[in-house]
């Protein structure tokens, strides 16, 4: 067997294709939309991936605010800025890129921002509404996930699903999508103190790989047919390498490859965060 690739970047292009028209129709009404990053330091992966937010936001039509800080920004000085934002009219969501330098605090900043202009979904308000399947902004890469797979006709309805990794940007709030009763899949959440991560993995109709440790899932790991969603991204001198080794292929039937997959999916949902925000503003 030899799987077939989910292409994110094709399903981005559709997802901006539908968010341009909607802008357009909000432009009618006098409402433009406005995205701000805040970004501190000079990670150049961090760089990349703000300059690739405000080129999507511009072939969409979303009007961009950028915020550059350098790396020696102290908290004050950070927390002025996001109050800034949290105040300016123009911005109808917002995110900090992370993660932010040691000596700023992600989980701190992200406190810092006004619920309802977290386009990432990220703040614990948003969170805690997620937990309680309560309207809210998702979280871009779980809500690319789920987008991804729908658009594939992966069915999810009482599939059994192993996310590797529990961090709070991906494994965890996928793993309350997924259970909500909208998608009635069940989770296996793994993590590193997972005993026997193969063991669960090959019980899985779907794997997500969210680990951030390239090639940990080989393809004796999963059984045949399964459905993988890489969402690893660690660069190396060969190149931005996932959490799936190659030889997965041979054994899955889709695969969401790193590069080329999920990454496209979490900048299409930022912008759909902001145009329904923005949306829901004129009504
Ligand atoms: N505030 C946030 N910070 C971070 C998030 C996030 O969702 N919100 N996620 C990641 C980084 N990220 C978005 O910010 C992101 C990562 C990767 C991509 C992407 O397009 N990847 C491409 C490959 C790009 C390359 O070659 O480098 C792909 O997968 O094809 C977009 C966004 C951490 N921080």
């Amino acid at each position: 067997m030899t799987a077939t690739k989910m292409d994110g970047k094709i399903a981005a292009a559709a997802i901006k294709e539908d968010l341009k028209a909607r802008v357009a129709a909000l432009a009618e009404k006098g409402v433009t939309p406005g995205l701000g990053t805040v970004l501190v330091g000079d990670d150049p992966g961090s760089h990349a991936y703000v300059r690739g937010k405000h080129r999507d936001c511009a072939e969409v039509g979303i009007a961009s605010l950028r915020v550059d800080l350098p790396e020696d920004t102290s908290q004050e000085r950070l927390a002025e800025e996001i109050a800034r934002l949290n105040e300016d009219p123009a911005c109808t969501g917002y995110i900090v890129q992370l993660p932010l330098p040691a000596h700023l605090h992600d989980n701190w900043a992200l406190e810092q921002i006004d619920p309802d202009k977290d386009a990432d979904g990220l703040h614990p308000t948003n969170l805690g509404r997620l937990v309680l399947g309560v309207e809210a902004p998702l979280p871009c890469t779980p809500r690319g996930i789920v987008d991804l797979l729908r658009r594939n006709d992966v069915p999810l309805k009482g599939a059994e699903v192993c996310i590797v990794g529990r961090g709070t940007t991906v494994g965890r709030p996928l793993g309350l999508l997924l259970t909500r009763r909208t998608e009635n899949a069940t989770v296996t959440l793994c993590h590193t103190g997972t005993r026997d991560l193969a063991e669960h993995t090959r019980r899985a109709d779907i794997v997500v790989g969210a680990a951030g440790s390239p090639g940990l899932i080989t393809g004796d790991m999963i059984r045949p047919g399964a459905v993988l969603v890489d969402v690893g991204m660690t660069r190396t001198e060969a190149g931005l390498v996932g959490d799936f080794d190659p030889s997965v292929w041979e054994v899955a039937s889709k695969v969401a490859p790193t590069p080329g997959g999920i990454g496209l999916m979490t900048r299409a949902m930022l912008l759909a965060n902001v145009v329904e925000r923005a949306e829901k503003l004129a009504r």
